[in-house]
């Protein structure tokens, strides 16, 4: 049953973190008349923009989302980011509050300890080499157990924020420091991973729902210092190794079980598929099944969670993302050349309406149809570099 929003009997959604992904998730609920109420750590977040009602607290600290989860009182709570009180999501569950997809998912993928632990040492599955370290000491014995080059990044981060490849000993104590002040406070250990020389990555979006587990075509994407830059569907790949994504995304997605869309990160080499790292809620790099596919990311996530059925979804043409940063930091921008942009024939446009700019943030993606991939990608980046951010203020 789905209520009336703003009534007695509302369905109600409560999304932790309001950024562009969560913008897309409250979309799609509001058009299945769910009520949403948008949460994050500032005011006039893109998601905030487009939810019934909002709430800016410190979701880091207990007491706050205490509050605004026993005021609201939601069906569902949706986390959206990976930084959360997370210890206080397994309390609010195990209170009969609904956590997608479940609150050990999101206990454990916030932390890249807690799942690569998972997949690598309970399922078994392939990643690169890791090891941990919490001081200076630890880290220089870790390099040296995983060897040079390696890749370094703080266990509680995203869009690659502290991370770096330690290519020669000179910079150890500079990747180390550089790890620490990426972690913000979070956490004060770091990961040390072997590094892949990947030929492709890939992003397996997998819906776990009433209707069982099913995936999307496979997404090919390229990241700039960790963070993603484009991304585009499909991604054309030997049957046999996406065969053995889709069996290791089902067992990872399987092991945390719950509803919802998952994005499963994967490097390939030749035949052989490494799993990276999981995200329990939308992707980045899913944003290119905006127009990609015929049920986005976002819709077969709000179907998985309210527990609709949800068939397998199906690529409609050949499509790519690529992102708008900002360079520099600002208290308002504008964004000029919009209509040249949308010159290019087969794109469209997304502006996020974030309220402020910091160097390298991500204010929007151009999303683009092309004969094959490779066309969409070079119609996506050339509509994404004709947009200008202006410094207001
Ligand atoms: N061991 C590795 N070997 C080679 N490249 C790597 C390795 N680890 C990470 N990378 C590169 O850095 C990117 C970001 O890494 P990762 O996904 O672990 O970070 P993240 O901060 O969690 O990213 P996001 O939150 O945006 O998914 C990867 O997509 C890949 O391009
Ligand atoms: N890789 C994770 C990711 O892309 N998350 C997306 O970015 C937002 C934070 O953006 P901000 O840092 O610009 O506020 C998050 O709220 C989410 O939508
Ligand atoms: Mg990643």
């Amino acid at each position: 049953m789905i209520g009336t929003p703003l009534k007695q009997g509302a369905t109600k959604i409560m999304l932790l973190g309001s950024g562009e992904l969560g913008k897309e998730v409250v979309i799609e609920a509001q058009r299945l008349g769910v009520e949403v109420v948008a949460v994050d750590r500032y005011d006039n977040a893109p998601a905030m923009q487009v939810a019934h009602r909002s709430h800016v607290i410190d979701m880091l600290n207990r007491e706050e989302l205490d509050r605004v989860v026993r005021l609201e009182k939601p069906d569902y709570l949706v986390p959206e980011i990976e930084a959360i009180n997370t210890e206080f999501l397994l309390e609010l569950e195990a209170d009969g509050f609904n956590v997608i997809p479940t609150a050990r998912a999101t206990n454990l993928t916030m932390n890249r300890e807690g799942i690569r632990r998972l997949a690598a040492e309970e399922l078994g599955l392939p990643t690169a080499a890791y090891r941990f370290a919490s001081s200076l000491e630890e880290y220089r014995e870790a390099v040296a157990a995983i060897g040079l080059p390696c890749v370094v990044k703080p266990i509680m981060s995203s869009s690659g924020k502290g991370q770096s490849v330690l290519r020669q000993e000179a910079d150890l104590e500079r990747s180390f420091n550089y790890a620490m002040e990426g972690a913000r406070g979070a956490s004060d250990r770091v990961i040390v991973e072997e590094f892949i020389p990947f030929d492709y990555e890939i992003t397996l979006l997998t819906v776990r729902s009433v209707t069982g587990t099913s995936f999307c075509p496979p997404i090919g994407h390229r990241q700039i210092d960790g963070d993603y830059h484009e991304s585009w569907q499909p991604m054309a790949m030997a049957p046999a190794v996406l065969a053995e994504a889709r069996r290791q995304a089902e067992a990872v997605t399987g092991a945390l079980g719950g509803r919802g869309l998952f994005g499963v990160e994967f490097f390939i080499k030749g035949d052989k598929v490494w799993f990276s790292e999981v995200s329990p809620r939308p992707h980045d790099t899913g944003m290119v099944t905006l127009i990609s596919q015929n049920l986005s990311e976002f819709e077969l996530h709000v179907r998985a969670i309210l527990g609709l059925p949800v068939p397998e979804a199906e690529n409609v043409a050949p499509a790519a993302s690529h992102v708008i940063l900002a360079e520099e930091q600002a208290a308002e921008v504008a964004f000029e050349g919009a209509a040249q942009a949308l010159t290019v024939p087969g794109t469209k446009l997304r502006l996020f309406g974030k309220p402020d700019a910091r160097r390298n943030r991500r204010m929007g993606v151009v999303v683009a149809f092309g004969a094959d991939t490779d066309e969409a990608r070079s119609k996506a980046e050339q509509a994404a570099h004709q947009v200008k951010i202006n410094k207001l203020s």
